[in-house]
């Protein structure tokens, strides 16, 4: 019981953003403990928008302060477009909370894909993979690279990054950043972390809410079938929050609903 993931059900949006915030806060010390800068890897759709809620707040004291400054953002996946896309996730980071962040908090720096090779789907996953060779396992010597933070969302298929429910990049054991062209969910190609660079993340925190992923998260929870998520949450155990609303787990009966 004691190494399952963490379910938390807020009453709405903003009130589970202040828990996010904290969440964060914890994270953001222990990187910085361990390491003197913070790495989080961020995903794409719903998640910015309620990310900069929590984010964008006015801190209430030094404790409450996001240090941007020592951030280090990368993305969960990515799809294959121009940085200036609509359908980049670079893109929607940017425009929901890049732009927004105070001068006073700092700038984190951030890692988008290479888009000079935007073509050849296996060149920006490879550049990626290159990418984080270079900010992790040369100053780690880690076999794997270790966020201090992965903030993923929940498709309403189950899916997360761009790892989808049956595809064949849920087998993989080596690569730690892979291509995929035959995405369900457009755009097709797109670029994404592997499944155990996910599940070894420090902490894993996933965002879901609204009444669209309530039947999602009742099969994530009660049966898992394999969907991604249920993945994360069978590798990443105790590490895994669940930040939702009550619209998305109306019904989700699930031993370990907590708090922080
Ligand atoms: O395509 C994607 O979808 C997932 C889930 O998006 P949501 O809008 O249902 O929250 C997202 O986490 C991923 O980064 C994105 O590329």
């Amino acid at each position: 019981m004691g190494r399952q993931p963490n379910l938390l059900a807020f009453p709405d949006v903003d009130t589970l953003a202040t828990t996010l915030r904290t969440y964060i806060l914890h994270a953001q010390t222990a990187g910085l403990h361990r390491h003197q800068v913070f790495k989080v890897a961020v995903s794409g759709g719903s998640l910015p928008k309620t990310l900069a809620k929590a984010l964008l707040a006015k801190p209430t004291s030094p404790e409450d302060t996001i240090k941007f400054d020592k951030w280090e953002i990368y993305f969960a996946d990515e799809r294959a477009v121009p940085l200036d896309h609509e359908d980049s996730n670079y893109c929607l980071l940017k425009a929901e909370l890049l732009d927004k962040i105070p001068a006073e908090l700092g700038k984190p720096v951030v890692f988008p894909i290479d888009t000079d090779c935007l073509d050849d789907v296996q060149e920006v996953a490879d550049r990626y993979e290159k990418l984080l060779v270079d900010k992790f396992a040369a100053r780690d010597s880690v076999k794997l690279p270790i966020f201090d933070l992965l903030l993923l969302g929940c498709g309403p298929d189950g899916h997360t990054c761009s790892l989808f429910p049956g595809h064949e990049l849920l087998r993989e054991a080596d690569a730690w950043v892979m291509p995929i062209e035959d995405s369900p969910k457009p755009p097709p190609k797109r670029i994404t972390l592997t499944l155990p660079v996910v599940t070894h993340g420090v902490k894993i925190a996933f965002v879901a809410t609204g009444g669209g992923k309530k039947e999602i998260m009742k099969e994530i929870f009660e049966e898992g079938n394999g969907l991604p998520c249920a993945l994360v949450n069978e590798g990443g155990q105790e590490r895994v929050t669940w930040f939702t609303d009550v619209s998305a787990v109306e019904g989700v009966s699930f031993p370990r609903r907590g708090s922080l």
